[in-house]
């Protein structure tokens, strides 16, 4: 498999922020960025994040070996059919960065030509900003990259994607893409709805007291940036979920409506539970140590607070042939116990370093 001559086509935040991780990894790599922007495309030239820009699509996928679409997911979908026409002389792995999987999965596997193999992608981090100018080689560190494979893609095509991709320093981990559009609609889709409602709502509150934006506070600050986000990508990717989604919006209402029967009632005890659950739920999720969404291999390691115990703990692991994805020290103050989060590449891994470590006496090991 070669990797001379990677193509992004999208330019923007995600595009040009895996484009600087690739340079930065394998600055070998020949990059060549497309975008209907020539503003971002001018700017990824300075910054030396492509070597070159295309207006040709055709003739760029032709010339590649790997092809990123980092375009918002409608978009996405109109390049495999583009490709779907294309009688390619080399095999060719085509990812993409779309914030749903299942629509354009499908697809892929519907329309892509034998030559082309499709691996899923979906990095877990981002902002409500867009553009090259946002564009960061750090954007995805420490975030989970989900990868949905198709079923025509080898171990293989996904280990060299990984390593293409190694510079953004995330955490990869594999899910079918059905799963992944369940997940990503209850933790990103839905809240972006929420989100934008709330702003709306407000706008036509604000009329009839326009103080309000000014006295706004922090709560509704944090509950609205992503509301921020570009509304062509939101709109393509509420339309591509649209079926989970309409399940998660009446389960929201029924919610809503629960604490609004509460509240007629005047139902105290009802309410105080459900802020103190809440809060509690809230406290617990993993999600705010880390990424986006469940640590899946992560396994939690307290560690005497002395010199070399984490050394031992790698030696350890090591001594069984079992490698780690990340290391983290999740918590060191002097005088306690410090905890590690380590990653490792599979349930199997994880299971092996729980019982040799625990085995050991010395450590105390949970996953989340
Ligand atoms: N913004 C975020 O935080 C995240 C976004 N995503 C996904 O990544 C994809 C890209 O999003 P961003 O980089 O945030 O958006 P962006 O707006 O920063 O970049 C998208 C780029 O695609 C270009 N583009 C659109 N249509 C095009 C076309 N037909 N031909 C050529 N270029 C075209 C735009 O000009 C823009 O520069 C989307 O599918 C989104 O769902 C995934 C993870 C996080
Ligand atoms: O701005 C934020 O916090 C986001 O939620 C970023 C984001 C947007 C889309 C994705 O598919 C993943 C992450």
């Amino acid at each position: 498999m070669k990797r001379e001559k990677v193509l992004i086509v999208g330019m923007g935040l995600i595009g040009g922020s895996i484009a600087l991780a690739i340079r930065q990894a394998h600055p070998e790599v020949k990059i060549i960025g497309m975008d209907t922007n020539e503003d971002s495309l001018t700017l990824a030239l300075q910054k030396k994040a492509i070597d070159e820009k295309k207006d040709d699509f055709s003739e760029a996928v032709i010339q590649s070996d790997v092809v990123f679409l980092c375009t918002p997911v409608r978009a996405t979908i109109e390049f495999l059919n583009k490709i779907s026409s294309l009688n390619l002389k080399k095999p060719l792995i085509i990812t993409d960065v779309g914030s749903t999987k299942l629509e354009i999965s499908a697809h892929a596997e519907k329309v892509l030509p034998e030559n082309a193999v499709y691996l899923g992608g979906h990095p877990m981090a981002g902002s409500h900003k867009s553009g090259f100018i946002a564009a960061d080689p750090d954007l995805f560190e420490n975030a989970y990259y989900i990868f949905t494979r198709s079923k025509s893609s080898s171990d293989e095509q996904l280990a060299f994607l990984k390593d293409l991709l190694k510079g953004t320093r995330a955490k990869f981990v594999e899910m079918d893409a059905g799963t992944h559009d369940e997940i990503t609609g209850m933790v990103s889709h839905l809240p972006h709805i929420i989100s934008s409602a709330l702003v709306h709502q407000n706008e036509v509150f604000s009329e009839k007291f326009p103080e309000t934006n000014q006295l706004a506070a922090g709560g509704f600050r944090d509950m609205t940036r992503i509301a921020a986000s570009d509304p062509t990508m939101w709109t393509d990717i509420i339309l591509s979920n649209r079926r989970i989604l309409l399940h998660r919006l009446e389960e929201w209402q029924e919610e809503v409506a629960q604490v609004a029967e509460w509240l007629k009632d005047s139902d105290q005890e009802a309410i105080f539970d459900f802020f103190a659950k809440g809060r509690e739920i809230r406290n617990r999720l993993p999600v705010f140590k880390e990424g986006a969404i469940p640590a899946f291999h992560d396994l939690f390691v307290t560690v005497p607070d002395h010199p070399g115990s984490i050394a031992d703990v790698t030696n350890i692991l090591a001594k069984e042939n079992i490698s780690l994805i990340n290391l983290k020290i999740i918590e060191n103050r002097e005088g306690i116990m410090g905890t590690l989060q380590l990653t490792l590449k599979s349930k199997k891994d994880l299971a092996l370093a729980k019982q040799m470590l625990e085995n050991t006496r010395q450590y105390e090991c949970y996953t989340m």
